[in-house]
């Protein structure tokens, strides 16, 4: 997957097209009931509309040339019962439309959402978040109209386009067809301009990602931003980037603005075609009643006939946002369980590399052959120099990618053939970043086993002596953080985060500089609890700190993609290799300061 950068705009990997359409039904589909007693309220609403100028027809050329009062009489009060009855049946249609086409965008939205879930990291790594958050939030939002109004007015407007015809057929055909007569041109002008505008809305999502793009970085390291005064540099890119929408969205809006007075001149056009007919009399004997009625159902049809123009207008428009949404929902995740994937048995803690080949990106092999056997219930340290693969040998671990060459087995069985939930709910991660969720310190901590009870979350932060910290914050455990942990310290957001893959009781830990910031009093401290807790589990520790791995039972030493030495330190320290010298600048330094 290529990687991409605020400022780049994304390429689809595949355009629209008319499955999309029928994509859009699936979510529509739940929604039949609703919308068909929506549908008939707007029929009614049509007839009942429709017999305001039938009904001034009648009064025209009959009642008032009969002096008939009785019948005026019934006819107004047909009348004024169609008005009430038109504006009860719009009300509902309002209502009803909003509820249908919120429903629909929740759905897609939960969709999208869910499908995130479970795409692997390398789809994260590969693009900006914020081009990702704006896929959830705006443009689902952009199609809010689209499938509340949009869809439902569709069809009301076809129907009343239906109905009026009918009406109009029933009066006068000849006068119907003249005033169809434009209606190609209509079509004529928006096929014109429905190519430049998918491109130019194209362009326009394409800028509106960037812009948020570059927005959600910038707050994202805006504590850096501040620290090196960089908010000059980064206000003139947020400038070109912003400029950059602004102009999209200029060409996007007046070329889909060529559209609505061009409708609305064919509208006047018609009124003007029917008066100079009824007046000149082109084939056709209208009386004064039917001429009235038929400019009133020329407005009536040539608004429904704007609407459609402007639905189609809308549709062309909602296409860019939806290939962008159907993109997302499309990316196959490639970490996933395989048809016949077994379920994982409980883990002993056996682990093999062998011949393990692995690349982020094309022509970079990270691993070169990584081979290993770790028996169950030892405690194996990787070191080795900045970028030598230490992490990403613990992300293959834990399938959070898969190996390009060569296996990685658990208890002979190889973690590809297992489901990912099986294999992964008896892990315990702990990334080098740690991740604090906004919600209580208890919340957090309980992050991977929702049941634990508050006595099980205090014991294991006693044992990471999480504990101590906690109890003296305001709401001891209850106490609300902020997301990132931005009120707690870097070494209390890794014990918390240390707590919380203890609590999930797993078969094979796994520490990514999980200590780098915790002193080392609380260290050493943390060091005895959890020597008692890696009883007979096996686990992995990267750490810089040699003070740390000093007592595994293993260290590995890797660079250049491979292990290149393994042994316990005493070990290690006599053979005089890789690690020694690691050891030795270490203790040097320690000496010099
Ligand atoms: N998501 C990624 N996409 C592309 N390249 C990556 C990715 N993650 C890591 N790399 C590259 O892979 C190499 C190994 O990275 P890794 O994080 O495994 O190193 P490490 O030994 O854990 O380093 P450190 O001690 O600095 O944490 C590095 O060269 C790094 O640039």
């Amino acid at each position: 997957m290529a990687r991409n950068k605020f400022d780049v705009d994304e390429e689809l990997e595949e355009g629209f097209n008319a499955s999309h359409l029928k994509r859009i039904f699936v979510y529509i589909k739940p929604y039949q009931k609703p919308i068909y007693i929506t549908l008939f309220v707007i029929l009614l609403a049509n007839i009942a509309q429709m017999a305001g100028p039938y009904l001034t027809k009648i009064v025209i050329d009959q009642t008032i040339p009969n002096q008939d009062y009785t019948e005026l009489f019934w006819i107004a009060v047909i009348f004024i019962l169609s008005v009430v009855v038109t504006g009860l049946c719009m009300r509902y249609r309002i209502f009803s439309i909003t509820v249908i086409g919120q429903d629909i965008l929740k759905d897609m939205r939960t969709a999208i959402f869910s499908h995130l879930q479970k795409l692997p990291f390398s789809y994260f790594d590969s693009r900006p978040h914020g081009k990702i958050l704006i896929r959830v939030v705006n443009y689902i939002n952009m199609l809010s109209d689209l499938l509340s109004n949009g869809l439902i007015n569709l069809i009301s407007d076809i129907l009343s386009v239906i109905v009026t015809l009918g009406f109009m057929f029933a009066i006068d055909p000849t006068l119907t067809l003249y005033s169809l007569a434009l209606v190609p041109v209509l079509f004529l002008i928006v096929m014109i301009i429905k190519t430049a505008q998918r491109k130019a809305y194209q362009v326009l999502s394409n800028k509106t990602s960037n812009m948020n793009a570059y927005i959600h970085e910038s707050i994202a390291g805006i504590k850096v931003t501040q620290s090196f005064a960089r908010e000059e540099k980064n206000f003139e890119i947020f400038s070109d980037v912003s400029d950059a929408y602004r102009e999209s969205w200029m060409k996007a809006v007046k070329i889909q603005f060529l559209l609505w007075p061009g409708v609305q001149n064919i509208a006047v056009m018609t009124t003007c075609l029917i008066y100079y007919v009824g007046i000149r009399g082109l084939g056709v004997d209208v009386s004064t009643g039917t001429l009235i009625a038929f400019v009133g159902y020329v407005g009536n049809f040539w608004n429904p006939v704007i609407n459609i123009g402007n639905f189609y207008n809308a549709l062309i428009t909602a296409t860019t946002y939806l290939e962008r949404i159907f993109e997302t929902l499309d990316v196959e995740p490639d970490i996933k369980d395989l048809p016949q994937a077994k379920i994982m048995q409980p883990i002993k803690g056996n682990v093999d590399f062998n011949q393990v080949y692995f690349r982020y990106e094309k022509g970079k092999d990270i691993l070169k052959g990584t081979d290993f056997h770790v028996e169950a219930g030892e405690s194996i340290a990787l070191v080795g120099p900045t970028g030598a693969g230490k992490t990403t040998v613990i992300n293959l671990l834990s399938r959070f990618y898969d190996v390009n060459d060569g296996e990685i087995l658990i208890d002979g069985e190889n973690i590809r053939d297992v489901t990912l939930h099986s294999l992964r709910s008896q892990m315990g991660v702990m990334l080098q970043d740690t991740f604090i969720f906004s919600g209580t310190i208890i919340e957090n901590i309980r992050y991977g086993k929702l049941d634990a009870t508050e006595e099980e979350v205090i014991q294991a932060a006693k044992i990471v002596r999480a504990h101590d910290f906690i109890k003296d914050l305001k709401d001891g455990y209850h106490t609300e953080v902020k997301e990132r942990g931005s009120t707690l310290s870097a070494g209390q957001r890794q014990l918390i985060s240390f707590a919380r893959t203890l609590l999930a009781n797993p078969r094979i830990l796994i520490l990514d500089e999980a200590t780098s910031s915790i002193d080392t009093k609380t260290e050493v401290l943390l060091q005895e609890g959890l020597e008692k807790l890696l009883e007979g589990r096996t686990s992995f520790i990267i750490a810089h700190r040699i003070s740390t791995i000093k007592n595994s039972s293993r260290i590995f030493y890797i660079d250049n993609g491979q292990v290149q030495e393994a042994g316990n330190h005493d070990e290690l320290m006599a053979q005089k290799g890789y690690y020694y010298q690691l050891y030795q600048a270490q203790f040097d330094l320690l000496q010099a300061l």
